[in-house]
């Protein structure tokens, strides 16, 4: 059955409605990043780039390093932009756009997330790496799909318990990241987390400048919160989304972490430029080899 117009939607070149891409223009490989200048900093160590594309705050890069051909894609900033890269990448990946009929065979990408984030224990300084084991999301997102099958329930309903979590507030979720690329992208040089993801940066982080909010030491309730030996680590704004959109559709994901902020001591990196850089270096090197 064909899928209508107004669903699966095309722009005038055939391609995908926001991302402005063709099937044949993407990876099975993609690195996601916020941040649209951020593309670049990735595709200028590839030995060819094929593909550029802008559209909104989607930039688009498809190259080749070291004989791997790769996608490096912004989503800027929070999971509603996550709903809608990863619904289309998939849709590039698994829907023929022409007849808009489903693929017969389902292709699963490997997506790489690369971000900056804050750190809410002292004990995880600035400058390090943190991959997501697990993610919760504080966003809702999951909430509009049946996710039932893949989220860690159990922790949602001890986090609830343990912080007096606001029923005004979505329900946090939890889902883990894609085993096999959690194992490919940690080293000595990386420190396992479960990443809280916020639908803001400032009053929903706990950063208060003029607003006030509701309850000031959420972040030191997170902080201590613990179920089955884990704990939260970070705070960012996309990683619970790319998770849970990822197992949806079948796709293996991982978010790698630049910790550029310590929430709990305050302090704020000296050369995030060089921090976030170094991730790059450190996550194409894992991707190729
Ligand atoms: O550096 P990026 O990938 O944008 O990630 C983090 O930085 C942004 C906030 O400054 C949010 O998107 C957050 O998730
Ligand atoms: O504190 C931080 C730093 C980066 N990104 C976030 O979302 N929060």
């Amino acid at each position: 059955m064909s899928l209508k117009a107004s669903e699966l939607i095309l722009n005038e070149d055939g391609s995908i409605y926001h991302l402005g891409l063709l099937p044949e223009e993407i990876s099975s490989t993609v690195i996601t990043v916020g941040d649209p200048a951020r593309v670049s900093r990735i595709s200028q160590h590839f030995d060819n780039i094929e593909v550029t594309r802008t559209k909104r705050e989607f930039c688009t890069h498809t190259g080749t390093l070291n004989g791997k051909r790769i996608t490096v894609m912004s989503t800027g900033m929070g999971t509603d932009n996550i709903d809608i890269a990863l619904t289309e990448l998939d849709a590039l990946a698994n829907i023929n756009l022409e007849k808009k009929e489903l693929n017969p065979d389902s292709k699963s990408l490997d997506i790489i997330r690369i971000g900056t984030t804050g750190s809410i224990r002292k004990e995880i300084p600035l400058d390090s790496y943190i991959v997501s084991e697990l993610a919760m999301g504080f966003d809702g997102l999951m909430h509009y799909y049946n996710s039932e099958a893949f989220l860690e329930n159990d922790f949602s309903e001890a986090f609830v318990e343990q912080t007096g979590w606001s029923s005004k507030k979505a329900l946090p979720y939890v889902v883990s990241g894609g085993k096999d690329l959690l194992t490919k992208m940690s080293s000595e040089k990386t420190i396992p987390g479960f990443t809280a993801t916020n639908v803001g940066f400032y009053g929903p982080q706990g950063r208060v400048l003029r607003n006030s909010i509701p309850v000031p030491e959420m972040n030191n309730k997170i902080a201590a919160f613990s179920f089955r030996d884990k704990q939260i680590t970070n705070l960012e704004m996309e990683t619970s989304g790319i998770y849970g959109m990822a197992k949806l559709m079948g796709h293996n994901a991982v978010s790698m972490n630049a910790v550029l902020a310590n929430r709990a001591t305050g302090e704020f990196s000296s050369d995030p430029k060089k921090l976030v850089d170094d991730l790059i270096t450190y996550c194409l090197e894992k991707i190729t080899t």
